[in-house]
Formats: structure tokens, C-alpha cells, sequence
């Protein structure tokens, strides 16, 4: 059983700070690592790897400072993001190479416990050129198991899959965490955390913005106000008809952009509408939500 802590982590390159003063604590079980695009994420995983030495802070497992250790690296998998794959070899020949690479004493024996847990074991001798996003993705994955590392860390594993690729990786995920090891993922998909991790740190423009339960994190999302765009057959009258229902904390009328609406009780409220305008004779043309970009979501966690 790993733990890995990052303490009072900044990591900058030039003058951008990717990550800026973080700390956490990642256990056994699989976590998720979630956050927009550009938040800090894949420098938190090489920071972690041990492929970037922190600016100032400390990261370590089971209280071993992870830079210049190879002793740590041993217990590290790293799932990289790019495809790092080599088309013309086999899977297994793959899993070999890094196994020897390693200097296991039994490479072959490595690779194939390492191919058996990722469901690889059919199509290892075919050439890994031959093999679907998913497959490449569990050959990435039996690499970064070969030496049986305690930690397994994955740079947005789901990305470019179909969805039942998707499921069969969140399946295999699962269980590498139930094996005990202590498995980070990073996703901007809070959906795709959501499903595969009992733990969840949120990170945003390099900030820390929010760690626990992915209920509690789901529900910080979800209680946040609401805005929409409405357009109808009579913007003025919806408004009216809106302030008097009262389940909107805000109405504006705007000549140019239609009615903006911003509501707390998400369900309701689209419930409600439809109901409303018909009652008062009006037709909606459109309702859009105005903020459902991930930006605001986040914007609004790290505000809270
Ligand atoms: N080698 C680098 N040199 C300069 N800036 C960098 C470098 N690597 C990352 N950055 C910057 O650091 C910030 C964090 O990047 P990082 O790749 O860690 O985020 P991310 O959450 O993994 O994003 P994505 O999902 O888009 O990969 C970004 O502003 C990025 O442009």
C-alpha cells in the first residue's frame, strides 16, 4: 500500500506557473484527477513520476522524496498521454522490451502476467499497428505494469475513445485499484471520474480547488446557480410570468440576447418553463444553458 503526498508544490516554466502551491494526499484505490484543459494536470503527473523535479515543495511516496530516486521509480507505472508505441512490433515483444528494460530477472514471465491483467493476452503477437485505440491503450498500460509498481498513474487515459472502450478501460481501472495499488487518472470529463473513482481532487488554472467525495464534489457542481438564454414569442411576458413563479434568483431582459435566466434549482426549473410559457400563451423558441462551458463550472468550484 502507497501513498504519495505532494506538499506545497509550485512547478514553473519560464514565468507560467503550472501548478501553483498544491497539496495532496493520494492513497490506495483509484483517484481521479479532474480539471479543465491547461489546469496543471499532466504536470502533477510527471511531477508524481518523477520526470520534473518540483520548483519549491516536496513530493514524495511513503515519505520518500520521488525526484532522483530511482529506488522510488521502481514502485511508479506511468500511462503517458502521447501514443509512445512502436507499430511494426508486437504487443508482447513491447511489454518484453520494457520488461528487460527494467532489468526484471524474467522479462518473458513479466510480460506475460503484465498482458493477463490487462486482457491482452489473445492479441499480444499481433503487431501492435493492427491494434484499436483501446488495445493500444491496454499495451500502454501492461508497460507501465511490467515491474508490478505499487502506484499506477494514467494521463487521460479515455482520450479518442469510443464508448465501449471507454467502459472496458474504466473496468480495468477498477480493478487495478481493488488490487490494492494506489491508481491516479486525470480527466476534464467529470462524468468519466464520476464513474471510476471513489476519490476525486479537482485542480484549476494550477490551483488546488476542491478534494473528497465524488458526491460532494458533484454536488458543489450542481447547486451552483444556473444561467439560460431564453428566446420566446414574448420575452416581456416569460419574464414576468418567471419573477412571479419565483424559482429564479435572476431575470434580465436583454433587447439583443432574449431573456437571461439564472436559477439554483436546475430540475425545476426545467420543468417549469415549458409549463409556464404555455399557461401564459407564450412559445419558446429556445432555452440554451449560457454557462455550461467546463471554464465556468470550474470557475465557480474554485470560487466557492
Ligand atoms: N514545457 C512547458 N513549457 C511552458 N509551459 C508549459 C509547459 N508544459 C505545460 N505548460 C503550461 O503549464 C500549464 C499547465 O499545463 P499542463 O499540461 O500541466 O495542464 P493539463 O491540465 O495537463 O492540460 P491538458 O489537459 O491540456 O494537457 C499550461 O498553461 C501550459 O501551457
Amino acid at each position: 500500500m502507497s501513498e504519495l503526498r505532494i506538499d506545497g508544490v509550485s512547478r514553473w516554466y519560464g514565468n507560467v506557473v503550472a501548478v501553483n502551491n498544491i497539496t495532496m494526499t493520494i492513497g490506495p484505490g483509484v483517484t481521479g484527477l479532474l480539471g479543465p484543459n491547461g489546469a496543471g494536470k499532466s504536470t502533477l503527473i510527471h511531477l508524481m513520476s518523477g520526470f520534473l523535479a518540483p520548483s519549491t515543495g516536496s513530493v514524495t511516496l511513503d515519505g520518500a522524496k520521488i525526484w532522483h530516486n530511482p529506488e522510488v521509480y521502481r514502485k511508479i507505472g506511468l500511462v503517458p498521454e502521447r501514443e509512445a508505441l512502436y507499430d511494426a512490433m508486437s504487443g508482447w515483444k513491447f511489454i518484453e522490451a520494457n520488461a528487460a528494460l527494467h532489468g526484471l530477472p524474467e522479462p518473458r514471465e513479466a510480460a506475460r502476467r503484465a498482458l493477463e491483467t490487462v486482457e491482452m493476452t489473445e492479441a499480444a503477437s499481433r503487431p501492435v499497428g493492427t491494434y484499436s485505440k483501446g488495445m493500444k491503450q491496454r499495451i500502454k498500460m501492461a508497460s507501465a505494469l511490467v515491474h508490478d509498481p505499487s502506484v499506477l498513474l494514467l494521463d487521460e487515459p479515455f482520450n479518442g475513445m469510443d464508448p465501449r472502450q471507454r467502459l472496458q478501460l474504466m473496468d480495468l481501472i477498477r480493478k487495478i485499484g481493488a488490487e490494492g495499488r494506489t491508481v491516479l487518472f486525470s480527466s476534464h470529463i467529470l462524468e468519466e471520474v464520476e464513474q471510476v473513482a471513489s476519490h476525486i481532487e479537482v485542480v484549476v488554472s494550477g490551483r488546488h480547488a476542491a478534494s473528497g467525495d465524488f458526491r460532494k464534489i458533484r454536488r458543489l457542481m450542481t447547486d451552483r446557480p444556473h444561467r439560460y438564454a431564453i428566446r420566446s414569442s414574448d420575452d416581456r411576458a416569460l419574464a414576468a410570468a418567471l419573477i412571479a413563479d419565483g424559482s429564479c434568483s435572476g431575470v434580465q431582459l436583454d433587447p439583443k440576447n432574449g431573456l437571461q435566466v439564472q436559477t439554483v434549482h436546475f430540475g425545476q426549473f426545467s420543468r417549469m418553463v415549458p409549463r409556464l410559457a404555455a399557461s401564459a400563451g407564450i412559445r419558446l423558441f429556445e432555452v440554451a444553458p449560457a454557462d455550461e462551458s467546463l471554464g465556468s463550472v470550474f470557475a465557480y468550484l474554485i470560487e466557492s
